[in-house]
């Protein structure tokens, strides 16, 4: 094994209200985001007592990587450590050092391409290494968006929530995949919608081959003078409605765990839209813990000593380390 540890990289989020501004000022430090946005953001989360679920689901995912390894005779431990909360990846970087790991590679709770999803990860690493002298070297592992262990649960998760929808709107409901918002300027923003495109289509054909689907956007931010990709998941829910539609199910494809940004902007903001406006939504689970999401963890640190590197859909593995065009900021 190449490696001697596994990192898992997160986003972070606050466990206690007055954590939520401190939390919300690290996210968007030079970012150029509108204070009335950050506080609308606030209360979000104060909606949730302060509490976003992101942590827990980290220690979760940890706990099961560690079981799936030890079921696999795999003798690699797993370290946690966020972007912008507590535990802060410095610190966990520091731990790692002081425990003599020399090498390790890094699993980051995002699947695809593009500046926030890849590249602002491998930054993160980079400053936390350069914190901690003599830090281990960390390879972050490749983009997964494609990989059966992720498509598999999005797939199951979309039929399970078709499941849920009363017997008579079943076959009409269409299939509604949501993603996080970027600037259109982002670096890597195309190969992160032709990501998305990719899998949307799979899943859709998977689970309702023949009928209308859509990749829509949600959780934008930043001034409203910027543009963001669109549409907004609202705006795509009203025209459905409007075209007569009477039920959706909602996949949030470009998410691996039912954070906040899907608790708060699907379950509250686009239910209760839903609702007024008399159409009926399932949303879909997220990958989160599943297990087969949870052994791809161990199938793509094997592959880094010569595994197979499977990919479902048109796009094929991604490579180790990304290329220019992916996410890189132009030179
Ligand atoms: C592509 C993408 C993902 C998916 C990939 C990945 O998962 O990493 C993602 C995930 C998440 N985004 C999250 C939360 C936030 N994102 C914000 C702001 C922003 N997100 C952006 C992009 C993304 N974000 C961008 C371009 C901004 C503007 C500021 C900037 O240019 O960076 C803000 C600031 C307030 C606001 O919304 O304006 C918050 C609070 C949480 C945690 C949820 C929890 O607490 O459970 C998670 C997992
Ligand atoms: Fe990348």
């Amino acid at each position: 094994m190449a490696y001697d540890a596994l990192l898992l990289l997160s986003f972070g989020g606050p466990e206690a209200p007055d954590e939520v501004m401190p939390f919300l000022e690290n996210v968007t430090r030079g970012r150029g985001v509108p204070r009335t946005r950050l506080k609308a953001v606030a209360e979000h989360y104060h909606h949730f007592d302060g509490v976003s679920p992101i942590n827990q689901q980290c220690r979760d995912l940890k706990a099961a990587i560690e079981a799936d390894f030890a079921d696999h005779g795999l003798d690699v431990p797993v370290y946690w450590g966020n972007r912008n909360w507590r535990p802060f990846l410095a610190d966990t970087v520091r731990e790692m050092k002081a425990d003599g790991v020399r090498r390790a590679a890094a699993f980051v709770t995002s699947a695809y391409s593009g500046y926030s999803c890849c590249r602002q990860y491998i930054e993160d690493i980079e400053r936390a290494r350069a914190e901690v002298e003599g830090a281990p070297e960390i390879d972050k592992l490749r983009i997964y968006f494609n990989h059966p262990g992720f498509v598999e649960p999005v797939i199951e998760n979309a039929r399970a929530a078709y499941a849920r929808l009363p017997e008579d709107l079943r076959d009409e409901a269409s299939l509604v995949f949501t993603a996080h918002s970027v600037p259109i300027a982002q670096p890597g923003r195309e190969a992160y919608v032709e990501e998305l495109n990719d899998v949307a289509a799979l899943v859709a054909e998977s689970v309702a081959a023949g009928r209308p689907w859509a990749l829509v956007y949600q959780s934008r931010s930043g001034p409203p003078t910027v543009p963001w990709l669109e549409p907004d998941v609202g705006d795509h829910l009203e025209k459905l409605r409007a075209a007569g539609a009477r039920a959706a199910v909602i996949v949030p494809v470009g998410f691996v765990s039912d954070h906040m940004e899907v608790k708060f902007d699907l379950d509250v903001e686009a239910a209760e839209l839903a609702t007024r406006i008399g159409l009926r939504i399932e949303r879909a689970a997220t990958a989160g813990t599943h297990p087969r999401f949870v052994a791809m963890v161990r199938e793509l640190l094997l592959e880094r000593d010569g595994a197979e590197r499977p990919a479902l859909g048109t796009l094929g593995p991604r490579p180790d380390t990304c290329a220019e065009t992916c996410c890189r900021r132009p030179a």
